[in-house]
């Protein structure tokens, strides 16, 4: 059965400044959904209160009905994240770097076996170029086990050969998980997302395409 991720309301305000006052969304397992707005709209703080790693106002956040405490999220292994900050320490090699993440030598493999990663398994994490770096995490979190997926900005800095595999690489996760995905290069983000929502003045709204997300005034 695939499970489903249900946001009922997340509200998160620094100081007097409300940022997040009423978003929801629905996600099954087997479903992209985009998430855009402006610079400054809340994406990051929604990822982040998803993930639990950000103390919300007020979330509610359910799968398969059953309701989720931010603390149990990452000790439960429900939701990956793949922040818009570096995470890997600098001074090992790639190499080094997956077993880290996976113990298992097939899981392992997959990594290795990945587009583009034989050519930089013996470069330091300090010394890949931002999008080898970028590329390499997104691997890394997403194919650890949980069924959900948080992506923040996934194609930053990424070179469009890359960039192709990492479509073609979202789409085969389908399969196994239910994403979120945020990024300012809208046109992939359209491309491989099943629905979007556009957060406007702290709230969602849901945006087919496009012409709607110039109605809600993310495009001109
Ligand atoms: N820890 C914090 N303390 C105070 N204000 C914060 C904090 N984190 C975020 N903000 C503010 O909350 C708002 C939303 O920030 P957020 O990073 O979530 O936006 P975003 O939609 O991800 O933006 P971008 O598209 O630029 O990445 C911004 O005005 C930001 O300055």
């Amino acid at each position: 059965m695939n499970s489903v991720l249900k946001l009922y309301y997340a509200r998160k305000s620094f100081g007097s400044k409300k940022v997040l006052t009423n978003v929801s969304f629905e996600l099954a397992q087997g479903e992209i959904i985009g998430i855009f707005g402006r610079n400054g709209s809340g994406k990051s703080t929604l990822l982040k209160m998803l993930f639990g790693t950000l103390k919300a106002d007020a979330l509610d956040v359910r799968i398969n009905n059953l309701p989720v405490k931010q603390s149990q999220i990452i000790t439960e292994q429900h939701i990956g994240y793949l922040p818009q900050d570096n995470f890997l320490p600098k001074h090992l090699k790639v190499r080094d770097v997956i077993p880290l993440f996976f113990s298992a030598g097939e899981e392992q493999d997959l990594i290795f076996r990945a587009p583009f990663i034989e050519r930089i398994a013996k470069t330091k994490i300090g010394l890949l170029s931002m999008g080898e770096r970028r590329y390499l995490e997104l691997l890394l979190v997403a194919h650890l086990p949980h069924p959900f997926l948080l992506l923040d900005e996934p194609f930053s800095m990424i070179e469009p050969l890359y960039k192709e595999e990492i479509k073609k690489f979202l789409i085969s996760l389908k399969a196994k998980k239910g994403i979120v995905l945020t990024d300012h290069y809208y046109p992939d983000v359209l491309e491989v997302s099943d629905r979007n929502i556009v957060l406007v003045n702290g709230e969602s709204t849901p945006a087919a395409g496009e012409k709607a997300l110039m109605e809600l005034g993310y495009l001109r």
